[in-house]
């Protein structure tokens, strides 16, 4: 069972602090959401717990199965997809998977071909990413946070650019993450957290 354990967390750029005690337990088997108007600080706080940005103040603790976990042990168990987390777009959708696989392997079974045809781009496996729509390219870097092997999947902002059937898409690859998986999302567009039993506010640590 994996958790990550805030206490007391805060982060301030120069002398504004985003948020301050913030205290939380996140378990996985299920999906927490922040929420909060723009600029409020769910990106950031998401950031902190991936451990991609220093904290201020306070901590994190990562454990799994009771063992506390090392930040090079932690990166190993995230995926996020994100806006500010760019593609790399010289490369053709197959040279891509490849490409992600040599940091991040997918889940047993899923070959590159099979990845494509889960993300619904079979026909685009040979034609670049900087070809690709901004929904086909959003439903790639979903796909890449949900296919690979890693217990904790972070969205931020997970249906910005996708259309009706990609909204759909998203909402059944959330129903085929397992219960030993931890979904985490900052979102303030309702319906892409509506299945969420567990939405908090960031405006509670301002
Ligand atoms: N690198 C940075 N340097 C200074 N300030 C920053 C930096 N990154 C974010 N901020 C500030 O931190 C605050 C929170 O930003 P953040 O992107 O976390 O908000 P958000 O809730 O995700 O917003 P949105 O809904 O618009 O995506 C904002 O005031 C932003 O200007």
């Amino acid at each position: 069972m994996l958790t990550i354990k805030a206490e007391q967390l805060g982060k301030k750029y120069r002398k504004e602090w985003i948020f301050r005690r913030v205290d939380l337990t996140l378990t996985a088997g299920t999906s927490y959401t922040f929420v909060g108007p723009n600029g409020s600080g769910k990106s950031t706080l998401l950031q902190l717990l991936t451990g991609n940005l220093p904290i201020s103040e306070g901590k994190i603790t990562y454990t799994l199965n009771g063992t506390v976990l090392e930040s090079e042990r932690w990166f190993r168990q995230v995926s996020i997809a994100a806006p500010y987390l760019e593609l790399v777009e010289e490369l053709t959708l197959d040279e891509l998977l490849v490409f992600h696989q040599t940091f991040k392997p997918f889940k047993a079974g899923l070959t590159s071909e099979a990845v494509a045809e889960r993300l619904l781009l079979s026909h685009a496996r040979h034609k670049e990413i900087k070809f690709f729509s901004s929904g086909m390219k959003q439903r790639v870097k979903l796909g890449l946070a949900f296919f690979s092997d890693a217990p904790v999947v972070i969205l931020d902002e997970p249906t910005s650019n996708l259309d009706r059937q990609g909204a759909a898409w998203y909402h059944e690859q959330v129903r085929q993450l397992t219960p030993d998986q931890l979904l985490l999302i900052g979102s303030n567009q309702p319906e892409e957290y509506d299945f969420c039993p567990n939405v908090l506010d960031v405006m509670q640590w301002k």
